[in-house]
């Protein structure tokens, strides 16, 4: 079996006495899509942003997270991202005053040798939009294309994997759609990608592995053509119709 990129051993966090997430093997493999599913409260940002070293609020965290094999458990957030590891969080990451050129050239490649930032040809193939409003500020963009922004600004510092939380969200369907593709696409050419969708339905279609989150902890995970009709998945989406 391939090394995994990305992966985390006995991660748990507790606000108080109350444990938000308690997962004792979650990995990802180069080249692999994995899309983390679960009701609102599940734990899915709590795993993300536990992977990144980062949290709301100051809960107690332990647990071990390795990115390419070295161990990267006790560094601060930006020592991980510098080391390949990049959360888009929920509702994007970009500066609103700024426009869509700045905002990218904000985000700076990597120094590292062996890794290198997606550069603006290859931003403008992915998300042609963003090429029409690169003189537009964030703030104007719509919900879709914000979320592009964020993920192109994640690319420019070439991760080894990248963390995307709820991309989909506030998103009209055929936006989604586009967004998940575009993912995809970058899965297929060799990055590793953890998702986090609550929008079951859109995360089946592109995702290889799912892994179902119910009170913080994983209560079902497996490739998605097994998982599809587990009755736990499609109890997920009533979840989602409901929601
Ligand atoms: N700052 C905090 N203080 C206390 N409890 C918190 C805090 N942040 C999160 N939690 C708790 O951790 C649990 C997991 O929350 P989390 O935000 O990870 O869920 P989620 O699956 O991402 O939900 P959603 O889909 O609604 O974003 C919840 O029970 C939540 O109440």
């Amino acid at each position: 079996m391939t090394a995994p990129v990305l992966e985390a051993r006995d991660l748990r966090v507790a606000y108080g006495g109350h444990v938000a997430l308690e997962i004792p093997h979650i990995a990802l493999a180069p080249g692999e899509l994995v899309g983390v599913v679960g009701a609102n409260g599940a734990g899915k940002s709590t795993l993300v942003n536990a992977l990144l070293g980062w949290s709301r609020g100051a809960p107690s965290v332990s647990g071990s997270v390795r990115l390419d094999g070295e161990e990267i458990g006790a560094m601060a957030p930006h020592q991980r991202v510098a080391r390949g590891l990049t959360l888009v969080p929920e509702g994007g990451a970009v500066f609103m005053r700024l426009t869509v050129a700045e905002n990218l050239a904000a985000a700076r490649p990597p120094r590292s040798a062996g890794r290198r930032g997606h550069d603006e040809a290859e931003i403008y193939a992915l998300f042609p939009r963003l090429r029409e409003r690169l003189d537009h500020a964030a703030s104007a963009l719509s919900g879709g294309e914000r979320q592009m922004l964020a993920i192109a600004r994640a690319l420019r510092l070439g991760p080894r994997a990248l963390l995307l939380d709820e991309p989909s969200i506030g998103l009209a369907p055929r936006l989604v759609a586009d967004v998940l593709r575009a993912v995809r696409g970058l899965v297929d050419e060799n990055l590793s990608v953890l998702l986090v969708e609550q929008n079951v339905r859109a995360a089946i279609e592109v995702v290889d592995r799912l892994v179902l989150l119910e009170r913080g902890r994983i209560i079902a995970q497996g490739p998605v053509a097994e998982m599809r009709d587990d009755p736990r998945i499609l109890e997920a989406y009533l979840g989602e119709a409901a929601a």
